[in-house]
């Protein structure tokens, strides 16, 4: 498959000034040479290496095509390893697909979704981990989750990972000596050694565990969900956190049915905003479907605001759902407030942190700057923000973390009950494999296909 030569464009036809099209495989300079005439290079082999030449393609008839910039990186000095050639025209359609046309005919092959990433990982220019933050730079949605994606990318992550890898590889080297050297005072130093060692492993990947939480908000947003019983004003909220009227409002209880799911950003923070359907038990069918949604949008959240309505006397409902959402994250929201405050609020303190009882107005646009407080202010707290370059925030990396810890975990405990180190061996193989998986040294070929087939086309 690598013998193959790839082509597809990096850019979007027809919405940019220029359109890139990138060719990797041997045959890359050969079907340049084919297409392109330079101004000043002629010959394609006359090309320097990563500089751009001026020219036009022309095609099988000799007609122009489009003026263009064309570049050759040669193996091993380009994105994946290969010969890469790009040719840089003008962004319209029609020039794209034409040049597209033409290098496909001169035998080159549409490149598969993240064909020439995979490529760049199966030549060993990057690692898994650093393949992945390539679809995680794409993708980021603030500041702060390119930046760990970029700091993913120059390998930070998979340096702390092989770091803990050669130690277990070194714990493994030592049980070896002592299987085969069986000197008496061996045992007793290997395992002094063994459970320092392992003791280290256990504390790089700890603290890489420890960056997750923070590592998946920055990426994928806090999810926030607004829950209340019908009519509190749960839409109206969400329209006013967003400065739009996203969602219907309407003074008939039950308006909202399904979940309703936008992004906002407060103070810096990715928000994953949740309008949900208000909690109440309902016969009507399409309803309970929502309330259903609710529920599960709930189980999700990192955070719910729940809203009261505070010029009222609190209700049997509310008081249910308080009970039900106690385990979580919450900030009580006491709207209304403009129609007076009948609520016992004070009910509601003893359940929930009083700091995070908001009394607002949705209407008069009243409390919203205490509310976004609120927010930013839970969304770290009890997470000192990082300053680790490293941040684990894939969810493939966090459950192999996880299952390291536990096999090196299971080690050392077995080394403090005394059992041979021989048998200890195994646990620690276990470990070294998981952690594998992360930088693809050990990864399965499904998992690989999978993790690309994620990427767009082009990438
Ligand atoms: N025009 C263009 N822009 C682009 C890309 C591209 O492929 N083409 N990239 C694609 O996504 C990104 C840049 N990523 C790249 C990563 C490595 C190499 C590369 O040639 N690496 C060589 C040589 C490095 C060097 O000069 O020292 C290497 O690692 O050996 C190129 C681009 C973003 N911008
Ligand atoms: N007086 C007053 N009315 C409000 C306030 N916020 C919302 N409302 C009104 O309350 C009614 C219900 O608002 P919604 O936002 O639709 O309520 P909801 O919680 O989404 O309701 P469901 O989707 O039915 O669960 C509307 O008539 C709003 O205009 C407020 O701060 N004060
Ligand atoms: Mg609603």
């Amino acid at each position: 498959m690598l013998d193959d030569t790839i082509a597809a464009v990096g850019t979007a036809p027809g919405e940019a000034g220029i359109g890139i099209i990138r060719l990797s495989g041997k045959r890359s300079q050969d079907i340049l040479g084919q297409i392109f005439r330079g101004k000043k290079a002629k010959d394609v082999n006359e090309m320097p290496s990563r500089y751009m030449s001026y020219g036009f393609i022309y095609d099988e008839e000799g007609k122009k095509i489009d003026e263009v910039l064309a570049v050759i990186m040669r193996a091993p000095y380009s994105y994946t390893g290969e010969d890469v050639v790009e040719i840089h025209c003008h962004g319209g359609v029609i020039s794209i697909r034409k040049i597209m046309e033409l290098v496909l005919k001169k035998g080159a092959r549409l490149a598969e979704a993240g064909e020439f990433t995979k490529r760049g990982f199966l030549n060993g220019r990057i690692d898994l981990a650093q393949s992945e933050a390539v679809i995680d730079i794409i993708t980021a949605k603030t500041d702060e989750g390119l930046e760990n994606a970029v700091n993913q990318l120059q390998g930070e992550l998979s340096l702390k990972v092989k770091e803990v890898m050669d130690k277990l590889m070194s714990m493994l080297a030592h049980i070896e000596a002592s299987i085969d050297f069986p000197e008496h005072d061996i045992e007793e130093v290997t395992s002094e050694n063994l459970k320092s060692q392992g003791n280290e492993a256990l504390g790089i990947l700890k603290e890489l565990q420890d960056t997750y939480y923070e590592g998946k908000i920055q990426r994928e947003g806090l999810s926030t969900a607004i829950i209340g019983r019908p009519n509190v004003g749960k839409s109206s909220l969400l329209n006013l956190l967003l400065r739009e009227n996203r969602a219907i409002v309407t003074d008939i209880p039950g308006t909202t049915r399904d979940i309703i799911e936008e992004y906002l950003n407060v103070k810096g923070v990715l928000i994953k905003l949740i309008d949900t359907a208000g909690l109440r038990e309902t016969e009507d069918v399409v309803e309970k479907i929502g309330v259903e949604k609710t529920k599960e949008a709930l189980n999700r959240a990192d955070l719910v605001i729940f809203i009261v309505d505070a010029s009222k006397k609190l209700t049997e409902e509310d008081m249910a759902i308080a009970s039900m959402i106690k385990q979580k994250k919450v900030i009580v929201a006491a709207n209304k407030i403009d129609a007076g405050i009948e609520a016992d609020l004070e009910a509601l303190g003893e359940i929930f942190d009083g700091h995070n009882i908001i009394k607002m107005s949705v209407k008069d646009k009243k409390g919203i700057d205490l509310l976004e407080e609120a927010i930013y202010n839970t969304a770290y707290s009890g997470n000192v923000k990082s300053k680790s370059s490293a941040v684990v925030s894939n969810i493939r990396h966090k459950s192999l973390i996880d299952k390291a810890v536990d096999s090196i975990e299971k080690a050392m405990e077995a080394i403090d009950e005394g059992i041979p180190v021989d048998l200890i061996s195994v646990d620690i193989k276990d470990a070294w494999r998981y952690l594998g998986e992360i930088t693809g040294d050990t990864v399965e070929e499904d998992i690989i296909t999978e993790i690309f087939s994620r990427f767009c086309i082009g990438k």
